[in-house]
């Protein structure tokens, strides 16, 4: 895509945050109730430590608790009731966020997408963009209904019992938290073993993917040419380089990880605890009994942290994800007008005006680019491939705006034309046919959902595929991929029929005909010159003699016009023209189709 003035792009700042922003109330408000519900649900242990504290003490002393056991017990299980809705309060504030950035992001893409160039599309991977639209947004799902509600729960648990612990005893609060430190240091470690070997695993996986991909891509030539053995043997390099690679790498990693975990066992913490907690008693800083909040507190620590890892591993897979869904939200879209200066064209001719573009910046692929398509006319485009044949058509489809100059339809800047009239004005059939998964007779009235049956039948007649559908299982009701298979020519020819059905005053053709055999493509350039009748019809060939009797030939070199005329006074010129037609070894007097006209 070029840097083109046609494009606007808005906004550069990336992130999570930006693609929360509507939600991030509702977002605080979920972890905060979560938080506070954890802490609440972590009441009761502390309730437990002191009933047993005070029974042990008390009731050696011959004081009766029952009063105090009942008060404690009845704020242990508010507090856990209470704990508990919060909790669920926070998850369902959560889910509902969910679902409004769910829904606003899906809009948010779809509209954007709806003013994207067409050419970004053709650049564009269906994959990628099914990648944003669904597994993204469903990545994004898990961190906006799951992920803060969670580390709320995590950061409230562990906050209250760190809290708890030192205003119950300090010394052993440090103590009780040495294995938490020592998770630290080795998950630290552990990150990064795993970043200096990830990079070195990521280059064996490129290795294995280009011997994939170059095995593969080459088997037919492999197996022609036998070379198999010589093939496999470099997949197989690739994949033993991998597995060693990933061997090297995963072993300090693992160490580092079990160390880690080992580390916040609650076996290993309770030990911590006992040790110390004798340590001190021996010392005469605290009382046996002190031990026991601890015992029950610190083990609870455990899988709150474990969680938090979990969690703030899995954000990274999400902070890609909300990128890729930034990017497609940031997508250059096409310059328009606003709605109140859109215009109507008065006519329906088509002019280049000093057209030049490029894909990328520096190199033009048109270069000054200026004729006229007249109503009633047809104007083959040709020349050798890559000249820019396509791109000149795409131009007119908006799939891209030009850099330099502009193109009008009756007067008026296709940029100042509605994108969805200019589709009515412009019909157009290009190289990939693109059909829905939809019967016949939807994708044939995409366009025009009210058409009549004898409409549609009337276009698949002139497109030639009126047969070939009766002949369907199911005729016009046949659904494409499912009962109706069809070759790439029956395909073009159901596209050529659309295009026909919208009955647009200017039609584009490229290469419309590429995958016809060489019956129907008469058939259809038959057809098709009758339709062509009082409109403007632009058509790209690379057969010289399908379109030798078009009104006008453009002939294309390097981006730019090199020669023009009818056939016979190109012929005259002697130049890039006739040199084409001489190579194409074309019969003189062959029967010609209606686009070429009847005489030689
Ligand atoms: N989406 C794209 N991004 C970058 N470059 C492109 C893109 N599409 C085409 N090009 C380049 O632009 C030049 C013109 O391509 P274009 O498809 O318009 O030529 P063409 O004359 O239609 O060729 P062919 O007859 O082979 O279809 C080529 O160099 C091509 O590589």
């Amino acid at each position: 895509m070029s840097n083109s003035s046609a494009v606007v792009v808005e906004g550069k700042k990336r992130g999570i945050g930006r693609i929360l922003r509507p939600i991030r109330g509702q977002l605080t408000a979920a972890a905060l109730l979560s938080a506070v519900g954890a802490m609440l649900t972590l009441v009761p242990l502390a309730g437990f430590a002191h009933i047993a504290t005070k029974i042990t003490l008390d009731t050696a002393m011959g004081i009766s608790l029952t009063g105090e056991i009942w008060r404690v017990v009845a704020i242990s299980l508010g507090s856990l009731f209470a704990g508990v809705i919060m909790v669920s309060a926070g998850e369902l504030v959560a889910h509902l966020a969910d679902n409004r950035i769910t829904y606003h992001l899906r809009q948010a893409v779809a509209q954007r997408l709806a003013r994207v160039p067409l050419g970004w599309f053709t650049a564009q991977s269906s994959g990628d963009v099914k990648q944003a639209m669904q597994d993204d947004i469903a990545i994004l799902h898990s961190l906006t209904a799951h992920f803060y509600t969670a580390v709320g729960r995590a950061l409230g648990a562990i906050c209250i019992s760190v809290v708890y612990m030192f205003a119950l005893d300090w010394r052993m609060a440090i103590a009780t938290l040495l294995p938490f430190i020592g998770f630290i240091l080795f998950l630290r470690r552990a990150m990064k073993t795993g970043d200096a070997s990830m990079t070195a695993l990521a280059a064996r996986m490129g290795q294995i993917n280009s011997a994939t991909v170059e095995f593969i891509g080459g088997i037919a030539e492999v197996k022609a040419f036998g070379a198999a053995g010589r093939a496999h043997k470099g997949f197989h390099e690739a994949v033993d380089g991998f597995a060693r690679a990933f061997v090297s790498a995963t072993r300090p990693l693992v160490t580092s990880m079990a160390h880690a975990h080992a580390m916040v066992a609650p076996v290993t913490v309770l030990g911590v605890v006992l040790v110390f907690g004798v340590l001190f008693i021996n010392l005469g800083w605290i009382e046996p009994l002190d031990i026991l909040p601890f015992v029950l507190v610190a083990p609870s620590i455990c899988a709150p942290l474990l969680l938090l890892h979990t969690l703030l591993h899995d954000l990274s897979g999400a902070t890609d994800a909300a990128k890729r869904v930034l990017a497609l939200m940031e997508t250059p879209v096409l310059e328009s007008v606003p709605s109140s200066q859109y215009q109507h064209p008065r006519s329906y001719d088509v002019r280049f005006n000093d057209v030049s573009y490029g894909y990328s910046d520096g190199h033009a692929v048109l270069s000054n680019i200026s004729f006229t398509l007249k109503p009633g006319t047809v104007t083959a485009i040709v020349g050798a491939s890559g000249a820019g044949k396509s791109t000149l058509a795409r131009m007119l489809l908006r799939f891209f705006d030009p850099d330099e100059g502009h193109i009008t339809l009756g007067g008026v800047d296709l940029r100042c034309i509605e994108t969805e009239k200019l589709y009515r004005y412009i019909g157009f059939v290009l190289q990939e046919v693109q059909l829905i998964h939809a019967s016949v007779r939807d994708n044939l009235a995409l366009g025009c959902p009210s058409a009549s049956q004898q409409e549609i039948e009337n276009a698949t007649r002139i497109a030639n595929i009126h047969e070939r559908i009766l002949a369907l299982p199911r005729g016009y009701d046949s659904v494409i991929g499912e009962d109706a298979q069809l070759s790439g020519g029956e395909r073009q020819r159901l596209c050529i029929a659309r295009a026909i059905l919208l009955d647009p005053p200017v039609l584009v053709l490229d290469e419309a005909t590429a995958s016809a055999d060489a019956g129907n493509e008469l058939a259809i350039q038959k057809a098709l010159s009758h339709f062509a009748e009082g409109r403007s019809l632009m058509v790209i060939a690379h057969r010289l003699d399908t379109i030798k009797h078009a009104d006008r030939i453009l002939v294309l070199e390097d981006g730019r016009i090199a020669e023009e005329g009818t056939h016979p006074q190109l012929l005259d010129l002697k130049g890039r023209y006739a040199d084409l037609w001489l190579k194409g070894n074309y019969e003189c007097c062959q029967s010609s189709t209606p686009l070429e006209g009847a005489s030689c």
